[in-house]
């Protein structure tokens, strides 16, 4: 039976202040020119563009005390969690369109406010290359959009840790991070001590994607609140090569195909974040059509006969 989907807002955060390359600021309109609502509507998903969150300017300066922008990444964030928190206020499903993955910060705060207020368990569910667990003191780049899940878990700048007004926003825990092959080497330490659980490539290549989604997704109660922070440059560089840290050895068309049926078919999508796609990067706006693709399937398109 085709599921239906609440609500959805898709909201636009066109900003790359927490990125070491400039280009995930016009990722917004990329997902648009790439037909991201017309594919939502097209499943039967009442959906509504609520435009685009508005900051300061790409400064375009080098990382201070370990942070580059922190003053502009904290008021993106702070946009994104003001429009996050409307739409779920709403009683719709937030869309976030970046931007960086520093965004994510924002994003995820207002979920866990929200959550934290119905009584409902959160699960992120972070698709990524990288883990996103840096702080000022290890970083090697400053780049903030290397920083926002250790952020979310309370290890940060007291004004990005602090964006939801509960410290810390979520807990290791409620976090699990598939497609990771890039850890910088003093973050490796810090994942390990936060005990962050983690399907690395080695181990989706040993034990395949159908078993690695299977554990990520255990343990979700009925009414769980499942977010995905969805950074394309989870995907092979083959196949999404607009972005501006892309690492090789990614998963392939199949593999992301069934991560996000896998996801459709728990039923409990409650917000998304789609980040990290640079349009000047790209070829043809191939990896925002490609991520436009996956989307539909993470609400129920399926490339087979289960419909
Ligand atoms: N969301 C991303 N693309 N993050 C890339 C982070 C890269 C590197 N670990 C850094 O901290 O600079
Ligand atoms: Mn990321
Ligand atoms: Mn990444």
């Amino acid at each position: 039976m085709p599921r239906r989907y609440p609500p959805v807002s898709i909201f636009g955060v066109p900003t790359d202040v927490g990125a070491g390359t400039r280009g995930a600021s016009m990722g917004p309109e990329a997902l648009r020119v790439a037909g991201l609502g017309e594919a939502l509507a097209a499943r039967g998903v009442d959906v509504v563009d609520a435009g685009d969150v508005v900051g300061p300017k790409n400064p375009w300066r080098g990382p201070q005390a370990g942070y580059r922008h922190l003053d502009e990444v904290v008021a993106w964030n702070r946009g994104v969690f003001e429009a996050s928190s409307g739409i779920l206020g709403e009683g719709r499903m937030p869309v976030m369109l970046g931007g960086d993955h520093c965004l994510a910060i924002g994003s995820i705060a207002a979920v866990a406010d929200h959550c934290r207020r119905a009584g409902r368990a959160l699960r992120v569910l972070w698709l990524d290359a990288h883990t996103d667990f840096n702080t000022s003191t290890i970083t090697p780049s400053g780049n903030v959009h290397g920083m926002p899940v250790a952020c979310l878990c309370g290890i940060g700048p007291e004004a990005l840790t602090g964006i939801g007004g509960h410290v810390p926003a979520i807990v290791p825990a409620q976090v699990r991070q598939l497609g990771i092959r890039s850890v910088d080497q003093d973050e490796k330490r810090l994942v390990k001590e936060h005990r962050l659980d983690i399907y690395d490539m080695r181990y989706i290549d040993e034990v395949g994607m159908k078993r690695a989604m299977e554990q990520a997704l255990q343990d979700l109660a009925p009414d769980t609140h499942l977010h995905v922070s969805f950074d394309v440059d989870i995907l092979d560089p083959t196949i999404a090569p607009g972005t501006g840290t892309p690492i090789p050895g990614g998963v392939n068309y199949r593999e992301a195909q069934l991560i996000m049926e896998m996801i459709a078919d728990t039923g409990l999508l409650g917000s998304l974040d789609i980040v990290e796609v640079n349009p000047a990067l790209d070829a043809r706006n191939a990896t925002a059509e490609l991520a436009v693709d996956l989307v539909e399937s993470l609400f129920g398109k399926s490339t087979l006969m289960r419909d």
